[in-house]
């Protein structure tokens, strides 16, 4: 099975003040923790950023195998459905395997646990921890990118939104840490520096 790792680096930081993904965490920047976490279940891996960051990117990851591109020009700056949909139309896989670029405590063991339940059953397998979906980090199959693409043409980019209706498997997971998300300073502060 053709598993592809998409890594959503298109946002504008916009709380956090400057590009979160270049925020670092023990002298590495986040963005290489999800890199990091992808890389032991995925053959290829995509990032998905904007034409602001794009360059950025470009000289800090040197890997060959790590691809970066920008969100498709029709639905640019959509969120991360564009993210997910960019990836889904250039690199055919089968299941998506998602991850955001601000949470620096990700571990490939959260895939592992989702990883378990990829059936041809589900359109979407899901974390929740301690009640609350986590989409920006689950797995996704192939089938949803027209679902995903008319979502896009209505201008309906919610990601929670976008699953309803969907074939979801729940999985619950207790640890919370892998799910820690820097959106501002404040949480910087205190997660990073804490
Ligand atoms: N490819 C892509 N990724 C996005 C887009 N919008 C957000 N993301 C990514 O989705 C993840 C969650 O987004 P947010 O937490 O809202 O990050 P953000 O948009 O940079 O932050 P704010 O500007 O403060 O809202 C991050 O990894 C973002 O880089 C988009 O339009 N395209």
């Amino acid at each position: 099975m053709l598993y592809q790792g998409v890594i959503l680096a298109g946002g504008h930081s916009k709380r956090f003040g400057s590009p979160k993904a270049f925020a670092e965490k023990d002298g590495f920047p986040f963005y290489t923790y999800s890199i990091k976490a992808l890389e032991k279940h995925c053959q290829s891996l995509v990032l998905v950023t904007n034409p602001h960051l794009k360059k950025q990117f470009d000289q800090a990851i040197t890997k060959q195998s790590i691809n970066i591109v920008n969100d498709e020009p029709e639905f640019r700056g959509q969120g991360p459905l564009s993210g997910i949909y960019t990836a889904m139309k250039n690199f055919p896989a089968e299941w998506y395997f998602v991850s955001p670029i601000d949470v620096p405590f990700i571990s490939a063991k959260v895939y592992e646990l989702l990883l378990d339940h990829v059936s041809n059953k589900y359109d979407v397998i899901v974390p929740i921890v301690k009640e609350k979906l986590q989409p920006l980090l689950a797995i996704y199959h192939h089938s949803l990118q027209g679902a995903i693409k008319r979502s896009l043409q209505m201008q309906q980019n919610s990601l929670q939104e976008f699953l309803v209706n969907k074939k979801i498997k729940y999985v619950f997971i207790e640890c919370d840490q892998f799910f820690i998300n820097i959106n501002n300073q404040e949480d910087y502060r205190t997660y990073i520096q804490g």
